[in-house]
């Protein structure tokens, strides 16, 4: 059949496209997500964000109605977890309590070389190297966030992983949100912070709008506004690399609405409870290291 130039510039384009897409599927290794609740899916979620073809993505579900979710919303193909522990890289993202029974039913599946990156809370890269003999585990620190981009993420390598583990696992999860290496025993202290992080966050946005209804507001209309100024309060301090304590001076005026309830707020112990949860979050982590 005859067509126009135009036409045939705009197939060959398209067939160049596909060929290009075809080569990058080719030269793709095989991503595993093992465990893909809450966190697994995030990860998911940006590890196909960040260009890893879907065909070369693989996930696991013990439900068959969680099977279609994962392969509707990614489409991905939902394996068994020894195929999906024999993957070049395998991202662990079941809770640490199901840790051993995971290691023992995929015992030996695991690729000498392969790039493990555990998701879990607390669980040392050694105790992974243990329970995973051969592979180089990169042990990371994901927050819900990660969800809808805006995570941060930290991470840092065991024993026989390296530069190459971590710029790789960088790369991977970049579209979690922010990522920055820390040292491995910086790690509990980081889940305190950023991975329950976002727990405490929440308590306040709901501490915030209760405030608002007992003040005479809708709850929808205090909701809407606790959400928004904890988004616009997170945004200023990033965007302006303000100091917390100088940002909450600029909102006090003297003898104003913000002094008497930051008076409440030390009346109250706010302060000291959010930096106790914090810490107590940081020593539960180093608890579930096992
Ligand atoms: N949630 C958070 O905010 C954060 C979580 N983490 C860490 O991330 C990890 C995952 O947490 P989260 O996503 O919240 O937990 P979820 O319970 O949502 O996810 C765990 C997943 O693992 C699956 N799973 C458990 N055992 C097995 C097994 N034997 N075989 C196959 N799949 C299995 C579960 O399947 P099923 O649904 O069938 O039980 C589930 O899909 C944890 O280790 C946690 O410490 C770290 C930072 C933040
Ligand atoms: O509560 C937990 O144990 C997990 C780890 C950090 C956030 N959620």
């Amino acid at each position: 059949m005859n067509c126009s130039p135009r036409r045939r510039e705009r197939r060959s384009r398209l067939a160049a496209v596909a060929e290009a897409d075809a080569r990058a599927e080719q030269a793709a290794v095989d991503v595993a997500v093992l465990g893909t609740g809450t966190m697994g899916e995030a990860v998911l979620a940006a590890v196909l964000a960040g260009g890893q073809p879907a065909g070369r993505t693989l996930a696991t579900a013990r439900r068959p109605e969680r099977a279609a979710e994962l392969t509707g919303r990614h489409g991905v193909r939902v394996v068994g977890v020894r195929e999906a522990a024999a993957a070049d890289v395998v991202v662990l993202g079941v809770k640490p309590q199901q840790l051993e029974a995971v290691a023992a039913e995929v015992a030996g599946a695991v690729r000498e070389g392969a790039l493990l990156v555990s998701l879990l809370a607390g669980v040392t890269t050694a105790r992974l190297a243990s329970l995973f003999p051969g592979a180089k585990v990169v042990r990371t620190v994901v927050n819900t966030p990660a969800l809808v981009g805006a995570g941060v993420t930290v991470l840092a390598a065991g024993a026989g992983a390296g530069e190459d583990e971590l710029a790789r696992t960088e790369q991977l999860l970049a579209a979690t949100g922010t990522v920055l290496r820390l040292a491995e025993g910086q790690l509990d202290a980081a889940t305190g912070v950023s991975g329950s992080g976002p727990a405490f966050v929440f308590a306040v946005a709901d501490a915030l709008a209760e405030g608002g209804v007992g003040a005479g507001l809708p709850r929808a209309v205090a909701l809407q506004l606790a959400a928004a100024t904890v988004l616009g309060a997170g945004r200023l301090m990033v965007e302006t690399g303000t100091h917390p304590a100088l940002l909450r001076e600029q909102v006090t005026s003297p003898a104003g609405t913000t002094a008497a309830g930051l008076r409440e707020l030390d009346a109250q112990g706010m302060r000291a409870a959010l930096v106790s949860a914090v810490m107590a979050s940081a020593r539960r982590s180093g608890e579930l290291a096992g």
